[in-house]
């Protein structure tokens, strides 16, 4: 199973309420979909130093680990079997401007303007809460064989209010 992270930086407009740093991915899984900055674990990193790694390789922001607050851990099943564990995080503490990367558009977006049909299917059902500041876990089903973006959504459970272990917050 891949493990995977996700990372939602947030900041305050004075006037237009908050806002979440999206990006529009480039390449691979989710192509031309909105997700946060995020990816797979290299070997011997940290969930935590994984999502330092992966946003500032895409976007360009410069987070401390200890800014990344544990916001959810997702498991994809992809017909019945463990496909991605991946740990969200969101952040309102990073230095930098978000920069285009080869991997990905980066976009400030109001929290209540994300675009959820162009997102993978399941993000509506936890990215609202998780941007309201809740905690989750979640399990995503899908089925119709690889890769998991053409697969279909076929359910889901969620559990909201949830605390992480120590050694995974
Ligand atoms: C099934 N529903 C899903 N809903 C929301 N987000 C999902 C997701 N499934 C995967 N993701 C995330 O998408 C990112 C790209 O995955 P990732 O492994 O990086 O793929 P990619 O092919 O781009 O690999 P590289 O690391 O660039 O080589 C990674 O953060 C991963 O957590």
């Amino acid at each position: 199973m891949r493990e995977t992270t996700l990372c939602f930086p947030m900041r305050e407009r004075s006037d237009d309420g908050t806002e979440v740093l999206l990006i529009e991915k480039r390449r691979g899984l989710g192509e031309g979909w909105y997700n946060g900055p995020g990816g797979k674990l290299e070997a011997g990193e940290t969930p935590r130093e994984c999502a330092v790694r992966e946003t500032r390789e895409e976007v360009g922001l410069e987070v401390e680990p200890g800014a990344l607050e544990k916001a959810g851990e997702l498991t994809f099943l992809l017909d019945g079997e463990a496909h991605t564990f991946c740990h969200v995080y969101r952040t309102r503490s990073f230095t930098g401007e978000p920069t285009t990367s080869d991997e990905a558009y980066p976009e400030w977006v109001a929290v209540d303007d994300v675009p959820y049909e162009q997102m993978w299917d399941d993000d509506h059902l936890w990215l609202p809460g998780v941007l309201e500041g809740k905690t989750v876990a979640g399990e995503f089903r899908f089925e119709g064989g690889k890769p998991l973006d053409k697969a279909e959504f076929v359910g889901h459970d969620l559990e909201w209010g949830v605390s992480f272990a120590a050694g995974q917050k």
